[in-house]
């Protein structure tokens, strides 16, 4: 969440251009640009070119492998290579200097890149809401500078991963450099992140703004400022980018220029007469927005003469390099074989080689001052965690003369759920494949969980209901892995009468009513402060909504005459709850919503159980407020009534907060006809098989031994 993100560290630098004026910003720092000392570097030999041969390395190791187990010969090559063979794949069909090999391109880009003063590099980034066309831009961009050839083939080159292109939104922040022959006949050499939209992936935006010092404020010609335009160009501001307002999709029937314009001096005071009009579509005024980052974003600060001073934004796991990492450098230079110190760890570390994206990785001899590219060590960094994100690394001997750059927050996780396989004989496979996504997403927690009803499973932590839901179709998709999730939740903080808090992520840790502890402990569960745009006409409707959601408002403020800025102060709980489903719905999708967290609020909170033969299912639990008890528990019962078969004696589906029953339902037995074969006179007989059959349904009763089908779960627990 926002709140826990931005960097109230940073100082918001005295020029912001265009804009000069705004007001409501939070406190911040200066992002540091340069120490004063120096450092005495030992003297270092040039590297020779076998940071170049890493490629060949890994196809020999490939046909190896293949050699000794010949059951991978039926693996595709993306199979074996899981990093470099889509890389390469995809480096063959969209790199406009594609038909050489990768070494030839690499010495190229080099030499190019050596002869760009730091005055000729500009770091930026796009700052948009949700598909306004950022990641259709970046590919304008790219086919512009020739970095990529344009073709069908090139569609969102940025968004590497399968959910990316499936789902049409950004999930990962990625980066590509980009040498662009400018109209003074100079080279300049840039650097474009790509950010996702989603209120949910705001860890990357903010991490992506660290290694920029300016960004393309886009904005959709048809549908004009939305929530997430105005909660990132607060973030960006707050980061003191230098902003170069864009209008987007004007190629469009319903495109309106003037009103966005008039939208951007409202809400944003800035200057629109530089703005950019484009199709990111059609290519239509895509060639004016280099020139006017030229012109608009500064130049990085940094001195490559000077130790090394880097940023650890980003990093992923590959199987043969170890830990890759995304940095950016501020001061000094990078180099195969140079040795650097973690600030963060303490570990030393061997370069094995450094690189730029382009947009996928391409080695280079050296990274310098100013610029962003990855690096693996050599020896590989085994642990993910190892590599901490806003770590600064240094040469090693200079960490007393070196000032550490401020890091980041790390994104705190505010969406839990619980995983089960499906099948209880994949729990290896499941547990490796969830291993594998956590080892790249750094924002998911995971602990093992146990339920009595689903077995052997784990809980995980997220940052808000897409980067959950995200997980599941990549575990999916990248994994074929069979998954009950249940329901997600937010997590409850208890203040004991004694002072001590305890963080509930989990709600078979929420003590149980008899526990007279509870009874004088304080609840807390978490707020945030929500931003819903509109139109005018459907605000009745969406106040409604937010109230019902136990929302506080704190403004109502029209920023043209037909939009309206809503903010509510709302619980946590509301947007698991689908609040924006329902604003959608209520909005004719017109509705867009933002928020940040707002801290923890007293609540009346209750567990609230689901009773099978007054027995509690512990996968399906929730922590709940007072108010929400009988419409969920009502719910529940129902909907657990439908999916569980009959069963040869009664069963009895209750919904429990706390002590109190708040719903029930009942499933009547089928009644086995036991006097079937029994002669119509014998009395006796019949009345002790009646009385055998009580006896029997009674023993069933008392141990609650109600059979439930695995898939009465998948169906209770899927929406
Ligand atoms: N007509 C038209 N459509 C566009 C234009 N730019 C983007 N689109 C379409 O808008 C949709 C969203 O574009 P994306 O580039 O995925 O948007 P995004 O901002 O990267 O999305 P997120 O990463 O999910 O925030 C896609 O269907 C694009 O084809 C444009 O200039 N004109």
């Amino acid at each position: 969440m926002r709140g826990a993100l931005c960097r109230p560290d940073v100082q918001m630098r005295p020029c912001l251009r265009p804009c000069a004026r705004l007001p409501r910003l939070p406190p911040s720092r200066r992002l540091p640009s340069s120490i004063t000392t120096s450092c005495q570097q030992p003297p270092r030999t040039l590297p020779g070119r076998a940071g170049f041969s890493s490629l060949a390395s890994l196809k020999s190791r490939q046909n190896d492998r293949a050699r000794r187990f010949p059951a991978l010969r039926s693996l595709s090559s993306s199979q074996l290579l899981p990093t470099t063979a889509p890389v390469l794949a995809r480096y063959n069909s969209t790199t406009a200097t594609s038909q050489m090999p990768l070494e030839r391109k690499a010495i190229e880009i080099e030499k190019r890149i050596a002869a760009i003063p730091l005055e000729r590099y500009r770091n930026f980034c796009i700052v948009a809401h949700i598909d306004h066309g950022k990641s259709t831009l970046s590919d304008r961009l790219l086919e512009h500078t020739g970095t990529i050839t344009a073709g069908d083939g090139n569609k969102q080159v940025l968004d590497k991963l399968d959910v990316e292109r499936e789902r049409g939104i950004t999930v990962k922040a990625q980066t590509c450099t980009m040498i662009y022959k400018h109209r003074d006949g100079l080279d300049y050499l840039l650097h474009l992140v790509d950010t996702p939209g989603h209120v949910d992936f705001r860890a990357e935006v903010t991490r992506s703004y660290s290694s920029c010092s300016g960004a393309l404020l886009l904005v959709d010609a048809s549908q004009g400022v939305q929530a997430q335009t105005v909660a990132n160009f607060y973030l960006a501001f707050a980061q003191g980018l230098s902003l170069v307002p864009v209008v987007n999709k004007i190629d469009m029937a319903s495109a309106d220029v003037p009103r966005v314009l008039e939208q951007l001096e409202t809400v944003f005071e800035l200057d629109t007469s530089t703005a950019v009009k484009v199709s990111a579509k059609t290519g239509q005024g895509v060639g004016e927005i280099l020139p006017a980052v030229i012109s608009n974003v500064p130049a990085p600060v940094g001195d490559a003469k000077k130790p090394l001073r880097m940023l650890l934004v980003d990093s992923w796991y590959d199987t043969f390099k170890g830990v890759v990492l995304l940095v950016r450098l501020f001061d000094g230079t990078l180099k195969q074989g140079d040795k650097v110190y973690s600030f963060a760890t303490g570990n030393e570390y061997i370069v094995g080689e450094v690189g730029i994206q382009y947009p996928d990785a391409v080695p280079q001899k050296v990274l310098r001052a100013g610029q962003v590219g990855y690096v693996f060590f050599n020896p590989g960094m085994k642990r993910i965690q190892d590599a901490k994100l806003g770590d600064t690394f240094t040469n090693v001997g200079c960490e007393d003369i070196v000032e550490p750059l401020p890091g980041f927050e790390e994104p705190k996780p505010m969406v839990f759920v619980a995983a089960f396989p499906t099948n209880q004989d994949d729990y290896g496979r499941l547990a490796d494949s969830i291993a594998h996504l956590v080892l790249n997403d750094r924002s998911v927690t995971l602990q093992k969980d146990y339920s009595e009803a689903l077995g052997a499973g784990w809980r995980l932590g997220f940052l808000g209901s897409l980067h959950c839901s995200v997980f599941q179709d990549r575990l999916r998709q990248e994994h074929g892995a069979s998954i009950i999730i249940t329901e997600p939740a937010v997590p409850t903080k208890i203040i004991w009468s004694t002072g001590e808090e305890l963080i509930v992520t989990n709600p078979a840790e929420f003590p149980d009513p008899d526990d007279h502890r509870i009874r004088s402990a304080t609840l807390y569960e978490p707020f945030v402060n929500a931003t819903v745009t509109l139109p005018e006409e459907y605000v009745g409707r969406c106040i409604e909504i937010c109230e019902n959601a136990r929302g506080v408002q704190k403004s109502l403020e029209f920023f043209t005459a037909t939009q309206v800025i809503l903010k509510y102060e709302l619980p946590a709980a509301s947007l698991v709850d689908d609040l924006f489903g329902k604003l959608k719905g209520a909005t004719k999708g017109y509705a867009t919503l933002d928020y940040e967290d707002a801290g923890w609020r007293q609540a009346q909170l209750v567990k609230l159980n689901l009773l099978v033969n007054k027995k509690a299912v512990d996968a399906v639990a929730r922590i709940v407020h007072v108010s929400q008890v009988e419409r969920l528990g009502r719910q529940w019962v129902t909907k657990f009534k439908e999916h569980v078969d009959r069963q040869m004696f009664e069963v009895i589906i209750q919904a429990a907060a706390g002590r109190r029953i708040v719903a029930r339902e009942t499933i009547k037995p089928f009644r086995k006809d036991v006097l079937a074969k029994l002669h119509a006179s014998d009395i006796t007989r019949r009345r002790k098989l009646l009385e055998k059959q009580k006896a029997g349904r009674k023993r069933l009763r008392a141990v609650g031994n109600v059979i439930i089908d695995q898939s009465a779960f998948q169906k209770f627990l899927s929406k």
